[in-house]
């Protein structure tokens, strides 16, 4: 039976370690989840779905995915996926990203499958890069999953500098058809995720020649496997490049090209054209085939947010049933989540879930206006975007792992058991570290923005800087924190400020004293990379009070506010030496900051699990369901934790049989060998 309980869900049979702490929460999680997501519809529709999705067993695990091959594990998320496109017509509304991924997730978790990408890297270059003509082509067949695509762009030699991709599409004149082709091993296209076995066709970033000339990364569309027999095309050689640390149950692949003759129509033409005489009609912006990776680094904020918070949900449910040692009452061991250390483990870290997402929604919109302008042909916004997603995507990444991390920790031994779903999920999670451009590389990038702002804002231009970098300029003057947040920003604004001057004085010093640009670059790279981080945290911080001030609901808002103050005294704790360095920060305020955290932590103590509920993951998606049980049992919605751990081992391959071959073929006859 399920009763409403001060706005609360309480469902009978729960653990009442977990129905107490439900009981003492001071607001509704249903109105924190529209605050999450971003509406009331959009919050009812994901429990909408998530519940629809719970009465049809076919999209339910068959077996738990870590006792399995890596071509079961294949064969299972593939089941499941082409399962689920049978019903999505009828669960979601087709039209609707933020659905599919929801859907997706739930039913298919972090383990990845033939079709991830297809959605996210192969329909959305061919509709930002695409013409109309293109996209009357392919898009149709690709959104109705006649075809099934990857984005293929980094090789065995080169994934961050992309500028030196060895594989080339050389345009014949003769016969009007770019060639394309894999001069050495190096030049395999290496990674891309669903390649190796499952796509027919691939979205091919090569660098194109015309007439010896080398005009740099394109993309064409390329057909890579028979529709029918779904044989590699002969001049194709494509393959899965093996195992990795998460994303087995998807197969990314090598590929390579044989002087493979595509038609002209196949480069992705619609900012940029190669005309039958080989005239080359360049883009309006030198980086434009690059968009399509500002579209996926804007999501990766929103997106790492909802990995933290599903591993965070695990650990706080877990934390609140799991009891060890004592406090003050000796006759009863208290629950995990009372120890402040437990707490100041994963508090801050729920605070970072929630910053990432406000931040990621803020993101996503931004992209969304750059397209629309890119449409209409402004590239004017790209820099900023470019700049800005390069260090939220780099940031929100380390950081997520580094929660996570806390989260399997904070799980004591079962953590580190698969039962968790952790593992997995940090896997995935930390994967984002490396794709989409490696972390530092990412950062550089947004350096070179910083250290522009700065030249612009030491030369006296302070009016040329646009709004994300206008307190590159401002004077500085001390702050009281007493007075609130907006003190935490013009605190934070300063230490940013001056990492940011630092480096860029250090990069000029070197090059005024003979060392080349490139070589005192890469001398100043720890400085600049560490302003790139702090712009970026100042950024989500200032994210994080632009939405705590936005909400109206009272009661969400005051939680929230305790959980912006906890994440506003905890970046500034972490990174108070840059300030305390010119006695910016005094030590007394220091001791502030430090007493404000732990007075964040006990106020949040009585939310902790609601705040997690509040994500309104389904047990499914935490792999903690029990079905069939098979899966998963940690972050159990009930918190019964115990018995499924013991039906999750008993289900262990390993415990089908009592005496192992292992055992009668080698320990036996040693023992036995011994007793001689
Ligand atoms: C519906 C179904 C859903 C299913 C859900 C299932 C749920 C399960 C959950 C699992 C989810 C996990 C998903 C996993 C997905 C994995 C996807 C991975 C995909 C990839 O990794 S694709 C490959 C990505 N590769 C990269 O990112 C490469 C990085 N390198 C670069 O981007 C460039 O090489 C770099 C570093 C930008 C340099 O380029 P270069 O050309 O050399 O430029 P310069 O450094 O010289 O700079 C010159 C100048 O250009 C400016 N610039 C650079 N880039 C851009 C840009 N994009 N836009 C605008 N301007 C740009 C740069 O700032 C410089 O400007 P200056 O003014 O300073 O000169
Ligand atoms: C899970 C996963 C999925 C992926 N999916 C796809 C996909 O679908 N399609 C696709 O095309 N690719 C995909 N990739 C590839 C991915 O985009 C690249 O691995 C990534 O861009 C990093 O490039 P790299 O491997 O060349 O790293 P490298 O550049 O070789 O990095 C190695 C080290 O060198 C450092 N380094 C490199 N250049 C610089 C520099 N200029 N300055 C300072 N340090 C530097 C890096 O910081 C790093 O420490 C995927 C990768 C992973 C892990």
């Amino acid at each position: 039976m399920t009763m409403v309980f001060l706005n609360k869900e309480i469902r009978d049979g729960d653990n009442p370690d977990l129905t107490e702490e439900r009981k003492t929460a001071t607001f509704d999680t249903n109105k924190m989840a529209e605050v999450i997501y971003g509406s009331e519809k959009l919050a009812r529709r994901r429990r909408e779905i998530s519940q629809a999705v719970s009465l049809i067993p076919e999209l339910a695990d068959s077996k738990p995915l870590p006792f399995l091959s890596r071509n079961e594990k294949i064969l299972e998320s593939t089941r499941k996926v082409t399962a689920l496109n049978e019903h999505l017509p009828r669960l979601i509304n087709m039209n609707d990203e933020d659905e599919a991924w929801h859907i997706h997730s739930e039913v298919i978790g972090f383990e990845g499958n033939p079709l991830a990408l297809h959605h996210s890297l192969f329909i959305p270059p061919l509709v930002i890069q695409g013409s109309d003509e293109q996209h009357e082509k392919w898009l149709g067949r690709a959104k109705r999953r006649e075809i099934i695509g990857c984005y293929a762009q980094t090789e065995l030699g080169h994934g961050s500098n992309i500028r030196k991709l060895e594989t080339t599409a050389t345009y014949s004149l003769s016969t009007q058809e770019f060639i394309l082709h894999t001069p050495t091993i190096n030049a395999l296209k290496w990674w891309p995720g669903a390649l190796g076995k499952s796509s027919n066709h691939a979205v091919v970033v090569a660098s194109l020649i015309i007439k010896e000339q080398n005009y740099g990364p394109h993309l064409f569309m390329v057909q890579i496997r028979d529709e029918q027999s779904h044989e590699p095309l002969p001049g194709i050689a494509v393959g899965d490049i093996g195992p990795k640390m998460a994303f087995n149950g998807a197969d990314n692949g090598f590929l390579g090209f044989n002087n493979f003759r595509i038609p002209r129509g196949n480069l992705l033409n619609r900012h940029c054209n190669v005309e039958v005489d080989g005239t080359y009609v360049r883009p309006p912006h030198d980086k434009m085939n690059y968009a399509g990776m500002i579209r996926v680094r804007s999501r990766m904020a929103a997106e790492q947010g909802t990995f933290m918070a599903q591993a965070l949900t695990i650990a706080v449910r877990y934390s609140a049933v799991r009891r060890q040692g004592f406090l003050e009452n000796k006759s009863q061991e208290v629950k995990v989540l009372d120890y402040q250390t437990q707490q100041h483990r994963l508090f801050p870290a729920i605070a970072r879930s929630y910053a990432f997402i406000f931040c990621g929604f803020e993101t996503i919109q931004k992209y969304e206006t750059l397209q629309n302008e890119m449409n209409s042909g402004n590239v004017s916004l790209m820099a900023d975007l470019h700049a800005l997603t390069s260090g939220i995507k780099s940031v929100v990444t380390y950081q997520t792992g580094e929660g996570i991390e806390q989260a399997r920790m904070a799980c004591g031994g079962h953590g580190y058991s698969m039962a968790s779903y952790i593992s997995e999920i940090y896997g995935c999670a930390i994967g984002g570290c490396t794709y989409e451009g490696e972390n530092m590389v990412m950062l550089l990038q947004l350096a070179r923005y910083l250290v522009k702002s700065v030249e612009l804002a030491m030369r006296g231009k302070p009016g040329d800087l646009g709004p994300m970098v206008a307190y590159l300029a401002y004077p500085d003057i001390k702050v009281d924190l007493v007075t609130g947040p907006e003190a935490y920003v013009k605190m934070f604004q300063h230490i940013s400020k001056r990492q940011s001057i630092k480096a860029t004085e250090k990069f000029h010093r070197k090059m005024e004293s003979g060392v080349s640009r490139d070589e005192a670059w890469n001398q100043c790279a720890v400085e600049l990379t560490r302003a790139s981080r702090l712009h970026t945290r100042l950024y989500i911080i200032e994210t994080f009070i632009r939405r705590v001030d936005s909400i109206e609901d009272l009661s969400i808002k005051m939680v929230l506010t305790d959980l912006m103050n906890l994440h506003l005294n905890y970046e500034l704790l972490d990174v108070a030496s840059y300030a305390l360095e010119d006695g910016f920060m005094s030590s007394t305020q220091m001791g502030f900051i430090k007493n404000q955290l732990y007075s964040s932590l006990e106020k949040i103590r009585p939310n902790a699990v609601s705040l997690v509920d509040s994500f309104q993951f389904s047990d499914l998606q935490l792999r903690s369901n029990l079905l069939n049980f098979l899966f998963q049992v940690l972050g159990r919605r009930d918190g019964h934790v115990y018995q499924n751990l013991f039906e999750w081992a008993k289900s262990s391959p390993l415990n089908q049989t009592e005496v192992l071959p292992s055992v009668t073929q080698y320990l036996k006859p040693m023992m036995e060998k011994a007793k001689l």
